[in-house]
């Protein structure tokens, strides 16, 4: 099985270099800070987006990283350490390639960076890493009397991360990206009328009243991957799917329709993202359902009073492919 840089930056799975089930390590949140990244420029223009560029004037990645090899095996068996990279020491590799590579993306940063460690450290067989995006928003000030964004000042923003995850192995001379998977994650959208749940089993467990109309609140992770990972994992991005408009397409359809369950939504949000980009070859969901409880009626008849939901929270995983379109 090869190792699987997985979703929810998380990095698991074992290389095939092993017929031990699990024999890697590495460190997490390795954050780096890049200033004056690339900028990240849309490829195409699509109806659900009005994105254009990504300026990444400031570029936050927090970054895992796991490494795989059968030299690593000496380190547990004999407490023999000549051929262990420290951890530490992979964190400087990560943080001091930050300014030696020129990167527009996430995938990008990664992939070179993998590379760099296969050549550093010749015993390394795979490299796995991960990140998350550190997003911030350009600040509006007032500037001779009119606000427009600051440019050099920054706020960060909680949600709607862009990710991706790859791992990069040795073959012979040459290094190869065997997995791929790009992403954004906490999409948080809530729709206030339009969504409609019913018609479900209805048995002696069932205690949810059918909803012709509800609320819809939903936390979203999305994550996609392509038919050639070359086009999403390659310095030059010019066939690249910028994660601003996944999510902008997830907005609009979730606008336009008039979903039967969160399950209904996702599928057809897949849908229009893999007809939107044909170099897509899946689309994955986790989503995590938050919507609101309803407390009354205003008094006035026009609108509602809500609260936060209580614990626990439904989800839906689910992948929509190509099959799907048919
Ligand atoms: O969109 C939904 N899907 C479900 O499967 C479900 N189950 C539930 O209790 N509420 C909802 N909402």
């Amino acid at each position: 099985m090869p190792s699987t840089a997985s979703l929810h930056g998380q990095v698991t799975g074992n290389a095939s270099t092993t017929n031990r089930p699990t024999m890697h390590y590495g460190k997490k949140d390795v954050f780096v800070y890049r200033t004056y990244a690339k900028p990240l420029k849309a490829n195409k223009q699509i109806p659900e987006s009005n994105f254009q560029e990504r300026k990444n004037v400031l570029f936050g990645v927090d970054v895992q990283v796991a490494l795989h090899g059968q030299e690593f095996l000496k380190n547990y068996t004999d407490g023999d350490n000549s051929t262990c990279v420290a951890t530490d020491s992979m964190r400087n590799f990560i943080e001091l390639s930050g300014g030696k590579i020129e990167f527009s993306t996430i995938d990008g940063f990664l992939v070179e960076t993998a590379k760099g460690f296969l050549k550093q450290w010749p015993h390394i067989e795979q490299v796995d890493l991960a990140g998350q995006s550190v997003e911030f928003d350009d600040v509006p000030v007032e500037k001779n009397g009119v606000i427009e964004n600051s440019g050099i000042m920054f706020r960060p923003r909680k949600t709607e991360r862009p990710r991706a995850s790859v791992s990069v192995r040795r073959n012979g001379d040459n290094f190869e990206v065997v997995n791929h998977v790009s992403g954004i994650t906490d999409v948080h959208l809530m729709k206030i009328t339009g969504s409609s749940f019913k018609d479900f089993i209805q048995d002696e467990y069932t205690k949810l009243p059918e909803k012709e109309d509800r609320n819809l609140f939903i936390y979203v992770d999305i994550d996609w991957t392509y038919n050639n990972p070359e086009d999403g994992a390659n310095l030059d991005t010019s066939n690249y799917v910028p994660a601003e408009q996944i999510r902008d397409i997830a907005a609009t359809v979730f606008h336009e329709l008039n979903d039967q369950s969160i399950q209904h939504l996702v599928y057809v949000i897949g849908q229009r993202i893999l007809e939107r980009f044909p170099q897509l070859k899946d689309v994955s969901y986790y989503t995590n359902n938050r919507t609101l409880s309803e407390v009354a009626e205003a008094s006035n008849g026009q609108g509602k009073v809500y609260t936060e939901p209580t614990l626990p929270y439904g989800f839906q995983a689910f992948t929509v492919t190509r099959d799907d379109l048919k």
